[in-house]
């Protein structure tokens, strides 16, 4: 595949259920850049450490099983793949177990220094074939890229969010209720962003951008925006 018309990184980060996923996608797909969903990596290795009956909470335990899981995310943003271990876990890394795991297990400085090497080695090879990345997740303007052409937070409120996700959740044949994924919500907002290491927070160069009432093609369209206006659009050049 060529090189697209995006040039550069743009790093979407913001808690759960603000369409960072959602718009990631599309962005990456309408300016023929790569994806990257760093949020399906802390799930995945999560999914190995329940596997091995190991305790989210025992960081030790945690940090062995990250260093021996073999995971590999695609790019591809019309075919986001989760494989770990040989199988592709795309859809078991979305279910309740893991998503109650994810937050102590993302917050091991050793696993966070494991794959942030490897989200950043996806970065370098993205930009060398394609031109541009969108990566999506909760540290990536602030650590992962903090050099990325353009930072945007997504923000909605929570209400707006819990809904999105239960919704999300029984299309997907999850049950799911507003209040109980509410209160996850919440849960793992608080946990992220007062985690001690790489906490949920804008980079200070950020754009804050509020999705609550935008539906996908808003928020699509604000974000082609904000790329031409900082000059990370180009024409597409063939080949
Ligand atoms: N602006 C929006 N308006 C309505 N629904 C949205 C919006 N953004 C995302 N969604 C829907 O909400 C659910 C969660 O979106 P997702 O992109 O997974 O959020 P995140 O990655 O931030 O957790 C998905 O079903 C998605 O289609
Ligand atoms: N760059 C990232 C991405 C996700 N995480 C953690 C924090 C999140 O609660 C979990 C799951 O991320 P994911 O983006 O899949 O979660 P949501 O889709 O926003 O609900 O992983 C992180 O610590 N750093």
């Amino acid at each position: 595949m060529g090189h697209g018309e995006l040039r550069g990184v743009v790093a979407l980060d913001g808690p759960s259920g603000t369409g960072k996923s959602s718009a990631a996608r599309r962005l990456a797909a309408a300016l023929g850049a790569r994806y990257l969903d760093t949020g399906a990596m802390y799930r995945a290795i999560a999914l190995a450490v329940l596997r091995a009956g190991v305790d989210p909470e025992d960081a030790e335990r945690v940090a062995e099983v990250a260093r021996a899981a073999a995971l590999e995310q695609g790019d591809d943003p019309e075919r986001s793949t989760t494989v770990l271990d040989g199988a592709d876990v795309g859809a078991e890394i979305r279910g309740p177990e893991v998503t109650l795991a994810v937050s102590p297990v993302s917050a091991v400085p050793q696993v966070r220094e494991l794959l942030v090497a490897r989200q950043r080695a996806i970065i370098a090879a993205a930009l060398a074939e394609a031109g541009g990345i969108v990566v999506e997740g909760r540290d990536i303007g602030t650590v992962v890229a903090p050099d990325a052409g353009l930072k945007v937070y997504l923000t909605a409120d929570a209400q707006a969010r819990a809904q999105r996700r239960a919704r999300q959740d029984s299309a997907s044949g999850r049950a799911s209720t507003v209040d109980a994924t509410l209160a996850d919500v919440r849960r793992r907002d608080a946990y992220d962003s007062t985690r001690a290491v790489s906490p949920l927070r804008p980079a200070a160069d950020a754009v804050e951008l509020d999705t609550t009432s935008l539906d996908l093609k808003g928020v699509l369209a604000a974000l082609v925006d904000l790329v031409e206006r900082r000059g990370l659009r180009v024409v597409a050049v063939g080949g």
